[in-house]
């Protein structure tokens, strides 16, 4: 346990905050069956025109028409992809479900309690998720707990750069203002966990018993948001 309080915490939302399953059997298939719909309707607006090339360019086949580049889109749903042009359009179409009440944001109870104590404790709380932003503010705003957003600073997505590169976590401790030993990195995935290690963030794995973490990755591990309160006993501004 290192002596230097940390300052804020950096977390991840599939697999920490929220259940993959949720992700998985609830959002996934929400934005796959509505996709077709979503582009005929919405195909010509800019932002919607700009991933759905930006998805073509991706994919090397400029010549996709709408039809061919929605297949494409739910091939890369289907793959667990973390495509920047898809999730875009996910949360698009995850806002219409949001904004209409048959979606609602499913955060862990404990990561809601805890992430609330610490704020309050005055630690900073930044996001970063393969999710686009506006996902990660539909999932944190429309939750049974209420609008948890306001607890956050600050949200990051893969415009920063991918979660496996060490420079991405180098970026948003510049953004936090913060040395990157003062923060802590939460996440499901042990491949994030080494480049945010990498970067100099201290970090702990998530097992919330849906993925086996590979043996061996030396990373402090918690099974719920309450345990993190325990391992980090200088989580306190
Ligand atoms: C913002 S909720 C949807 C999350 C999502 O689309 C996703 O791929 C989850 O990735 P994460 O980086 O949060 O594990
Ligand atoms: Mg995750």
């Amino acid at each position: 346990m290192s002596s230097h309080p940390i300052r804020a915490v950096l977390t991840d939302i599939e697999g920490t905050t929220s259940s993959i399953a949720f992700v998985k059997d609830v959002l996934f298939p929400f934005a796959r069956t509505r996709l077709a719909g979503y582009v005929a309707e919405h195909g010509d607006e800019p932002a919607v025109a700009a991933a759905l090339a930006d998805a073509r360019r991706l994919a090397g086949d400029e010549t996709l028409d709408r039809d061919g580049t929605v297949a494409l889109l739910q091939s890369w749903i289907d793959a667990d992809r973390k495509a920047t042009p898809l999730k875009t359009l996910q949360g698009l179409i995850w806002e219409d479900g949001y904004r209409s009440g048959s979606l609602k944001g499913d955060i862990y109870p404990d990561a809601a309690e805890f992430l609330a104590r610490w704020r309050n404790e005055g630690v900073a709380l930044y996001v970063y998720s393969s999710g686009s932003v506006l996902a990660q503010k539909l999932i944190f705003g429309h939750t049974e707990f209420g609008d948890l957003t306001v607890l956050f600073s600050g949200f990051f997505d893969t415009t920063v750069g991918p979660k496996t590169d060490h420079a991405s976590y180098a970026a948003i401790a510049e953004v936090a203002d913060l040395p990157p030993f003062r923060m802590l990195f939460l996440s499901d995935n042990t491949a994030e966990l080494d480049a945010a290690r990498e970067a100099g963030f201290r970090t702990i794995a998530l097992d919330r018993g849906e993925v086996v973490l590979p043996e061996g990755h030396g990373h402090p591990v918690a099974t719920n948001f309450s345990q993190i309160d325990a391992l980090e006993g200088t989580l306190k501004a």
